[in-house]
Protein backbone atom coordinates (compact mmCIF):
# COMPACT_ATOMS: atom_id res chain seq x y z
CA UNK A 1 0.00 0.00 0.00
CA UNK A 2 1.56 3.66 -0.78
CA UNK A 3 2.60 5.72 2.33
CA UNK A 4 -0.24 7.61 4.00
CA UNK A 5 0.62 11.42 2.05
CA UNK A 6 0.40 9.73 -1.31
CA UNK A 7 -2.58 7.78 -0.44
CA UNK A 8 -5.79 9.08 -2.22
CA UNK A 9 -8.36 6.89 -0.69
CA UNK A 10 -10.58 8.23 1.75
CA UNK A 11 -9.72 8.21 5.86
CA UNK A 12 -11.76 6.19 7.81
CA UNK A 13 -12.40 7.10 11.77
CA UNK A 14 -13.80 4.41 13.41
CA UNK A 15 -15.61 5.58 16.63
CA UNK A 16 -16.33 3.14 19.43
CA UNK A 17 -17.02 2.92 22.92
CA UNK A 18 -19.46 1.03 25.14
CA UNK A 19 -22.89 2.78 25.71
CA UNK A 20 -23.39 6.12 26.89
CA UNK A 21 -19.33 6.82 27.26
CA UNK A 22 -19.72 10.03 24.96
CA UNK A 23 -19.45 9.10 21.47
CA UNK A 24 -21.69 11.19 20.12
CA UNK A 25 -21.22 14.02 22.10
CA UNK A 26 -17.52 14.41 20.95
CA UNK A 27 -18.47 13.72 17.58
CA UNK A 28 -20.35 16.84 17.68
CA UNK A 29 -17.39 18.69 18.83
CA UNK A 30 -15.18 17.62 16.34
CA UNK A 31 -17.80 18.43 13.72
CA UNK A 32 -17.93 21.57 14.50
CA UNK A 33 -13.80 22.05 13.56
CA UNK A 34 -13.26 23.21 10.50
CA UNK A 35 -10.50 19.93 10.08
CA UNK A 36 -13.23 17.61 10.03
CA UNK A 37 -15.94 20.42 7.96
CA UNK A 38 -15.94 17.45 5.16
CA UNK A 39 -16.45 14.73 6.94
CA UNK A 40 -19.49 12.17 6.09
CA UNK A 41 -20.95 10.36 9.36
CA UNK A 42 -22.46 6.93 9.33
CA UNK A 43 -24.43 5.74 12.59
CA UNK A 44 -24.87 2.37 13.62
CA UNK A 45 -27.64 2.29 16.35
CA UNK A 46 -28.77 -0.72 18.56
CA UNK A 47 -33.00 -1.54 18.49
CA UNK A 48 -35.61 -0.38 16.72
CA UNK A 49 -36.03 3.28 17.35
CA UNK A 50 -33.75 5.27 15.90
CA UNK A 51 -32.22 8.69 17.69
CA UNK A 52 -28.91 9.02 17.45
CA UNK A 53 -28.86 10.78 14.34
CA UNK A 54 -31.56 13.34 15.44
CA UNK A 55 -28.91 14.34 18.40
CA UNK A 56 -25.41 15.10 16.14
CA UNK A 57 -25.63 18.74 14.86
CA UNK A 58 -25.05 17.57 10.98
CA UNK A 59 -27.65 18.82 8.58
CA UNK A 60 -26.36 17.85 5.19
CA UNK A 61 -27.52 14.38 3.27
CA UNK A 62 -24.12 12.55 4.43
CA UNK A 63 -25.06 11.47 7.76
CA UNK A 64 -26.53 8.00 6.66
CA UNK A 65 -28.00 6.19 9.47
CA UNK A 66 -26.96 1.96 8.96
CA UNK A 67 -29.42 -0.56 9.49
CA UNK A 68 -30.43 -1.12 13.34
CA UNK A 69 -29.44 -5.06 14.20
CA UNK A 70 -26.00 -7.77 14.16
CA UNK A 71 -23.03 -6.22 12.76
CA UNK A 72 -22.01 -9.68 11.67
CA UNK A 73 -24.15 -9.32 8.20
CA UNK A 74 -26.68 -6.80 7.97
CA UNK A 75 -24.44 -4.07 9.30
CA UNK A 76 -21.73 -5.53 7.28
CA UNK A 77 -23.14 -5.53 4.29
CA UNK A 78 -25.35 -1.82 5.07
CA UNK A 79 -22.00 -1.26 5.68
CA UNK A 80 -20.04 -1.71 3.08
CA UNK A 81 -23.33 -0.74 0.39
CA UNK A 82 -23.52 2.78 2.50
CA UNK A 83 -19.93 3.60 1.91
CA UNK A 84 -19.76 2.39 -1.60
CA UNK A 85 -22.98 4.81 -2.06
CA UNK A 86 -21.61 7.72 -0.69
CA UNK A 87 -18.43 7.26 -2.73
CA UNK A 88 -20.45 6.76 -5.75
CA UNK A 89 -22.25 9.96 -5.01
CA UNK A 90 -19.57 11.84 -4.12
CA UNK A 91 -17.68 10.91 -7.89
CA UNK A 92 -21.15 12.22 -9.55
CA UNK A 93 -20.62 15.52 -7.74
CA UNK A 94 -24.19 15.18 -5.79
CA UNK A 95 -22.37 15.29 -2.76
CA UNK A 96 -19.10 17.24 -1.97
CA UNK A 97 -15.55 15.82 -1.72
CA UNK A 98 -15.44 13.59 1.10
CA UNK A 99 -12.33 14.10 3.16
CA UNK A 100 -13.27 11.89 5.77
CA UNK A 101 -15.59 8.90 6.96
CA UNK A 102 -17.10 8.63 11.11
CA UNK A 103 -18.50 5.29 11.59
CA UNK A 104 -19.81 5.64 14.89
CA UNK A 105 -21.08 2.01 16.10
CA UNK A 106 -23.33 1.26 18.49
CA UNK A 107 -21.98 0.64 22.43
CA UNK A 108 -22.64 -2.78 22.07
CA UNK A 109 -20.75 -3.13 18.60
CA UNK A 110 -17.57 -5.57 18.11
CA UNK A 111 -15.16 -3.85 16.16
CA UNK A 112 -13.83 -6.51 14.77
CA UNK A 113 -16.18 -7.58 11.87
CA UNK A 114 -15.76 -3.82 11.08
CA UNK A 115 -12.13 -3.25 10.85
CA UNK A 116 -11.93 -6.37 8.80
CA UNK A 117 -14.87 -5.67 6.14
CA UNK A 118 -12.78 -1.76 6.11
CA UNK A 119 -9.37 -4.13 5.40
CA UNK A 120 -10.46 -7.04 3.68
CA UNK A 121 -13.42 -5.48 1.27
CA UNK A 122 -12.03 -5.00 -2.03
CA UNK A 123 -14.28 -2.51 -3.07
CA UNK A 124 -14.05 -0.94 0.34
CA UNK A 125 -10.36 -1.22 0.47
CA UNK A 126 -9.63 0.29 -3.13
CA UNK A 127 -11.26 3.06 -2.11
CA UNK A 128 -11.33 3.80 1.91
CA UNK A 129 -8.36 2.89 4.09
CA UNK A 130 -8.97 2.91 8.36
CA UNK A 131 -7.29 5.92 9.72
CA UNK A 132 -8.15 5.12 13.10
CA UNK A 133 -10.07 3.45 15.77
CA UNK A 134 -10.76 5.49 18.44
CA UNK A 135 -12.68 4.14 21.56
CA UNK A 136 -14.30 6.72 24.00
CA UNK A 137 -13.93 5.19 27.60
CA UNK A 138 -15.98 5.95 30.29
CA UNK A 139 -13.83 7.16 33.02
CA UNK A 140 -17.15 7.01 35.97
CA UNK A 141 -18.64 3.64 34.50
CA UNK A 142 -16.08 1.31 32.65
CA UNK A 143 -15.03 -0.90 35.94
CA UNK A 144 -18.14 -1.86 36.68
CA UNK A 145 -19.24 -1.86 32.44
CA UNK A 146 -15.46 -4.21 32.63
CA UNK A 147 -16.71 -6.11 35.16
CA UNK A 148 -20.46 -6.91 33.91
CA UNK A 149 -19.76 -6.84 29.75
CA UNK A 150 -17.80 -8.43 26.95
CA UNK A 151 -17.65 -5.54 24.62
CA UNK A 152 -15.69 -3.26 26.14
CA UNK A 153 -12.61 -5.19 26.47
CA UNK A 154 -12.59 -6.10 22.78
CA UNK A 155 -13.47 -2.09 21.92
CA UNK A 156 -10.60 -1.35 24.19
CA UNK A 157 -8.10 -3.98 23.16
CA UNK A 158 -8.47 -3.36 19.42
CA UNK A 159 -7.84 1.09 19.76
CA UNK A 160 -5.42 3.41 18.39
CA UNK A 161 -6.74 5.98 20.66
CA UNK A 162 -8.39 5.75 23.83
CA UNK A 163 -10.67 8.69 24.90
CA UNK A 164 -11.15 8.93 28.41
CA UNK A 165 -14.61 10.82 28.59
CA UNK A 166 -16.43 12.55 31.72
CA UNK A 167 -12.83 13.33 33.13
CA UNK A 168 -15.02 16.35 34.78
CA UNK A 169 -17.11 14.50 36.84
CA UNK A 170 -14.14 11.60 37.83
CA UNK A 171 -11.65 12.47 40.78
CA UNK A 172 -7.94 12.51 40.38
CA UNK A 173 -7.54 8.76 42.16
CA UNK A 174 -10.51 7.61 39.94
CA UNK A 175 -8.90 8.91 36.90
CA UNK A 176 -5.43 7.52 37.50
CA UNK A 177 -7.39 3.94 38.37
CA UNK A 178 -8.78 4.02 35.07
CA UNK A 179 -5.53 4.88 33.32
CA UNK A 180 -3.82 1.57 34.60
CA UNK A 181 -6.96 -0.32 33.53
CA UNK A 182 -6.64 0.81 30.18
CA UNK A 183 -3.02 0.26 30.00
CA UNK A 184 -3.16 -3.41 31.09
CA UNK A 185 -5.70 -4.47 28.42
CA UNK A 186 -3.80 -1.77 25.62
CA UNK A 187 -0.57 -0.55 26.42
CA UNK A 188 0.72 0.76 23.38
CA UNK A 189 -2.85 3.13 22.71
CA UNK A 190 -2.40 7.27 23.53
CA UNK A 191 -5.19 7.85 25.85
CA UNK A 192 -6.96 11.52 25.68
CA UNK A 193 -8.24 12.78 28.78
CA UNK A 194 -11.69 14.81 27.23
CA UNK A 195 -14.26 16.85 29.47
CA UNK A 196 -18.02 17.38 28.10
CA UNK A 197 -16.44 16.21 24.58
CA UNK A 198 -14.13 19.12 23.68
CA UNK A 199 -11.38 17.22 22.07
CA UNK A 200 -9.20 18.61 18.99
CA UNK A 201 -10.03 17.10 15.55
CA UNK A 202 -5.90 16.26 15.66
CA UNK A 203 -6.09 14.16 18.42
CA UNK A 204 -8.19 11.42 16.37
CA UNK A 205 -6.22 11.95 12.63
CA UNK A 206 -3.26 10.75 11.37
CA UNK A 207 -3.77 7.39 13.13
CA UNK A 208 -2.28 5.82 10.15
CA UNK A 209 -2.97 2.25 8.36
CA UNK A 210 -4.48 -0.08 11.22
CA UNK A 211 -2.22 -2.31 12.46
CA UNK A 212 -2.62 -5.27 14.64
CA UNK A 213 1.01 -5.66 14.98
CA UNK A 214 1.90 -3.49 18.77
CA UNK A 215 -1.39 -4.21 20.08
CA UNK A 216 -2.23 -7.55 22.18
CA UNK A 217 -2.13 -10.85 20.22
CA UNK A 218 -5.70 -11.04 20.49
CA UNK A 219 -6.23 -8.26 18.00
CA UNK A 220 -4.65 -10.72 15.28
CA UNK A 221 -7.01 -13.65 16.43
CA UNK A 222 -10.07 -11.64 16.12
CA UNK A 223 -9.30 -10.57 12.94
CA UNK A 224 -8.21 -14.01 11.84
CA UNK A 225 -11.63 -15.50 13.36
CA UNK A 226 -13.63 -12.62 11.03
CA UNK A 227 -11.43 -14.03 8.04
CA UNK A 228 -12.86 -17.66 8.75
CA UNK A 229 -16.54 -16.02 9.28
CA UNK A 230 -16.27 -14.72 6.04
CA UNK A 231 -15.13 -17.61 4.42
CA UNK A 232 -17.93 -19.50 5.81
CA UNK A 233 -20.68 -16.94 4.99
CA UNK A 234 -19.36 -17.36 1.83
CA UNK A 235 -19.48 -20.68 1.61
CA UNK A 236 -22.70 -21.42 3.00
CA UNK A 237 -24.27 -18.61 2.87
CA UNK A 238 -26.09 -16.58 6.03
CA UNK A 239 -29.49 -17.08 7.08
CA UNK A 240 -30.24 -16.55 10.76
CA UNK A 241 -32.75 -13.95 11.93
CA UNK A 242 -32.21 -10.96 13.82
CA UNK A 243 -34.25 -9.81 16.51
CA UNK A 244 -33.33 -5.85 15.96
CA UNK A 245 -34.19 -5.29 19.48
CA UNK A 246 -32.19 -8.11 21.00
CA UNK A 247 -28.17 -7.84 21.88
CA UNK A 248 -27.97 -11.67 23.60
CA UNK A 249 -29.73 -13.62 26.07
CA UNK A 250 -29.85 -11.14 28.76
CA UNK A 251 -29.51 -7.33 26.99
CA UNK A 252 -32.54 -6.01 24.83
CA UNK A 253 -34.25 -3.05 23.88
CA UNK A 254 -37.50 -1.67 23.68
CA UNK A 255 -39.32 1.92 23.21
CA UNK A 256 -41.72 3.11 25.50
CA UNK A 257 -44.35 6.09 23.71
CA UNK A 258 -46.38 8.71 25.31
CA UNK A 259 -49.19 10.70 23.25
CA UNK A 260 -49.87 13.51 25.84
CA UNK A 261 -47.36 15.63 27.22
CA UNK A 262 -45.19 15.12 30.16
CA UNK A 263 -45.44 17.43 33.47
CA UNK A 264 -41.58 17.40 34.10
CA UNK A 265 -41.34 17.46 37.72
CA UNK A 266 -44.05 14.03 37.47
CA UNK A 267 -41.53 12.36 34.94
CA UNK A 268 -38.75 13.37 36.90
CA UNK A 269 -39.76 11.43 40.07
CA UNK A 270 -40.50 8.19 37.56
CA UNK A 271 -37.11 8.29 36.33
CA UNK A 272 -35.22 8.41 39.56
CA UNK A 273 -37.59 5.98 41.25
CA UNK A 274 -36.31 3.78 38.35
CA UNK A 275 -33.23 4.41 38.49
CA UNK A 276 -32.90 4.08 42.16
CA UNK A 277 -34.78 0.52 42.10
CA UNK A 278 -33.52 -0.93 38.95
CA UNK A 279 -30.46 1.27 37.92
CA UNK A 280 -28.12 -1.85 38.24
CA UNK A 281 -30.27 -3.68 34.99
CA UNK A 282 -30.70 -0.13 32.92
CA UNK A 283 -27.44 0.08 30.89
CA UNK A 284 -29.00 3.34 28.58
CA UNK A 285 -31.96 5.47 28.49
CA UNK A 286 -32.36 8.24 25.82
CA UNK A 287 -35.54 9.59 24.60
CA UNK A 288 -36.75 13.03 23.17
CA UNK A 289 -39.67 14.36 25.49
CA UNK A 290 -42.49 16.33 24.90
CA UNK A 291 -43.07 18.54 28.02
CA UNK A 292 -45.35 20.65 28.72
CA UNK A 293 -44.87 24.51 28.91
CA UNK A 294 -41.61 23.66 26.08
CA UNK A 295 -41.89 24.06 22.97
CA UNK A 296 -38.93 22.17 22.44
CA UNK A 297 -38.02 18.89 22.78
CA UNK A 298 -36.15 17.74 25.49
CA UNK A 299 -33.56 15.10 25.33
CA UNK A 300 -33.20 12.96 28.34
CA UNK A 301 -30.24 10.64 28.74
CA UNK A 302 -29.15 7.90 31.70
CA UNK A 303 -26.29 5.54 31.67
CA UNK A 304 -26.66 3.19 34.59
CA UNK A 305 -27.46 5.34 37.80
CA UNK A 306 -26.75 8.53 35.84
CA UNK A 307 -29.26 11.04 34.74
CA UNK A 308 -27.40 13.65 32.67
CA UNK A 309 -29.09 17.34 32.97
CA UNK A 310 -31.50 17.50 30.19
CA UNK A 311 -30.48 19.14 26.84
CA UNK A 312 -33.08 20.54 23.84
CA UNK A 313 -33.33 20.36 20.18
CA UNK A 314 -33.86 23.38 18.10
CA UNK A 315 -37.06 21.74 16.68
CA UNK A 316 -39.16 18.53 16.55
CA UNK A 317 -37.83 16.03 13.64
CA UNK A 318 -39.39 16.26 10.64
CA UNK A 319 -38.91 12.70 10.02
CA UNK A 320 -41.07 9.44 11.07
CA UNK A 321 -42.02 8.48 13.83
CA UNK A 322 -40.56 11.91 15.89
CA UNK A 323 -42.35 14.31 14.02
CA UNK A 324 -45.97 13.24 15.63
CA UNK A 325 -44.31 14.56 18.65
CA UNK A 326 -45.02 12.19 21.06
CA UNK A 327 -42.39 11.73 23.28
CA UNK A 328 -40.43 8.34 22.93
CA UNK A 329 -37.75 6.68 25.50
CA UNK A 330 -35.74 4.09 24.17
CA UNK A 331 -34.26 1.51 26.35
CA UNK A 332 -31.58 -0.65 26.60
CA UNK A 333 -31.85 -2.87 29.43
CA UNK A 334 -29.95 -6.30 30.70
CA UNK A 335 -33.01 -8.60 32.18
CA UNK A 336 -35.21 -6.20 33.45
CA UNK A 337 -39.03 -6.54 32.23
CA UNK A 338 -40.81 -3.68 30.07
CA UNK A 339 -43.61 -3.89 31.99
CA UNK A 340 -41.42 -2.94 35.36
CA UNK A 341 -40.65 0.23 33.45
CA UNK A 342 -44.15 1.01 32.61
CA UNK A 343 -45.63 0.48 36.18
CA UNK A 344 -43.13 3.19 37.43
CA UNK A 345 -44.61 5.85 34.82
CA UNK A 346 -48.17 5.03 35.42
CA UNK A 347 -47.42 5.31 38.96
CA UNK A 348 -45.87 8.51 39.07
CA UNK A 349 -46.61 10.38 35.55
CA UNK A 350 -50.17 8.74 35.84
CA UNK A 351 -49.52 7.84 32.25
CA UNK A 352 -49.63 4.21 30.23
CA UNK A 353 -47.25 3.81 27.47
CA UNK A 354 -49.07 3.79 24.05
CA UNK A 355 -48.46 1.10 21.60
CA UNK A 356 -46.94 3.29 18.65
CA UNK A 357 -43.74 2.07 17.01
N1 LIG B 1 -20.35 15.88 32.31
C1 LIG B 1 -20.09 15.20 31.18
N2 LIG B 1 -21.11 14.58 30.54
C2 LIG B 1 -20.80 13.90 29.41
C3 LIG B 1 -19.49 13.83 28.87
N3 LIG B 1 -19.52 13.08 27.74
C4 LIG B 1 -20.80 12.70 27.58
N4 LIG B 1 -21.58 13.18 28.58
C5 LIG B 1 -23.03 12.96 28.76
O1 LIG B 1 -23.25 11.54 28.78
C6 LIG B 1 -24.49 11.23 28.14
C7 LIG B 1 -24.24 10.19 27.04
O2 LIG B 1 -23.40 10.75 26.07
P1 LIG B 1 -23.48 10.34 24.52
O3 LIG B 1 -22.52 11.20 23.79
O4 LIG B 1 -24.89 10.35 24.06
O5 LIG B 1 -22.97 8.85 24.59
P2 LIG B 1 -22.87 7.78 23.39
O6 LIG B 1 -21.63 7.02 23.59
O7 LIG B 1 -23.05 8.45 22.08
O8 LIG B 1 -24.15 6.87 23.71
P3 LIG B 1 -24.70 5.59 22.88
O9 LIG B 1 -24.73 6.00 21.44
O10 LIG B 1 -26.07 5.35 23.42
O11 LIG B 1 -23.78 4.45 23.16
C8 LIG B 1 -25.04 12.56 27.60
O12 LIG B 1 -26.00 13.07 28.49
C9 LIG B 1 -23.82 13.48 27.58
O13 LIG B 1 -24.14 14.83 27.75
C10 LIG B 1 -18.44 14.52 29.58
O14 LIG B 1 -17.25 14.50 29.20
N5 LIG B 1 -18.81 15.18 30.72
Amino acid sequence: MPPENHDRRIPVTLLTGFLGAGKTTMLNHLLNQPEMARSAVLINEFGSVAIDHHLVTKIDDDLVLLDSGCICCTVRSDLTRSLGELFMRSLRRELPPIARVIIETTGLADPAPVIFTLMEDFFIAERFRTDGVVTVVDATHIHSQLALHPEPVKQIAMADRLLLSKCDLASPSELSAVSATLCRINPSAPQIYVRRGELAAASISHCGLYDPDGKSADVAGWLAEEKVREQRRLAHGHHHHHDVDRHDANVFSFALTFAEPLHWSFFADAISSLLETAGDRILRIKGLLNVIGDHKPRVVQCVQRVLYPYARLDDWPQQAPYNDRCSRLVFIVRDLPQAVVEEAFAMFCGVRENARP
